[in-house]
């Protein structure tokens, strides 16, 4: 699949509520998770949102792997995530440095919920329901707030 040109901070599709898909099997859509997943891995992300390249759907990857900040990071197969939303969360937050592909060269500590209970379709239309901890749940978050308009550097504290 191809690499897709990532939007940088200032391109206003970044601030944008994005439109929740419609059809999961439109063949555009399946592209798109494909591109992304191809865009993520080029990047080196852990994580993209549809918004990131240009196209503003409610959809994003996330894709954990270790990394130097964060060592102990599961390795995921990297997931397609539509139509997101968080049903549940912990009280307690955690802060942890974040970097975004749309802000390169900025990294800024962000709280997040330690703890979440999600609900996804996949890329089959399968109605998804999991919980995820640390890392990984600081990966939705910042991911589900590309859906919503939002970038990392706004919660900073
Ligand atoms: O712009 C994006 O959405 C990709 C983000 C994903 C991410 C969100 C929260 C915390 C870490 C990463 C990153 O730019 S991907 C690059 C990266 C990879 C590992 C650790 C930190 C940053
Ligand atoms: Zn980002």
């Amino acid at each position: 699949a191809e690499q897709l040109e990532i939007a940088q901070l200032g391109n206003p599709i970044l601030r944008q509520n994005a439109q929740p898909v419609e059809d999961i099997t439109d063949t555009a859509i399946q592209q798109l998770i494909d591109s992304l997943i191809a865009t993520a891995a080029s990047a080196n992300g852990v994580g993209i949102a549809a918004p990131q390249v240009s196209q503003s759907y409610r959809v994003f990857i996330v894709a954990s792997r270790p990394s130097p900040r964060y060592p102990n990071a599961p390795e995921m197969v990297p997931t397609a995530m539509i139509n997101p939303k968080i049903i549940a969360y912990s009280a307690e937050r955690v802060k942890g440095w974040e970097g975004c592909l749309s802000v390169p060269g900025v990294r800024g500590l962000v709280p997040r919920y330690q703890a979440i209970t999600v609900e996804y379709l996949d890329r089959q239309g399968n109605l998804q329901r999991q919980e995820f901890t640390d890392f990984v749940a600081r990966i939705f978050q910042h991911e589900l707030d590309h859906l919503d308009g939002m970038v990392f550097v706004d919660r900073l504290e």
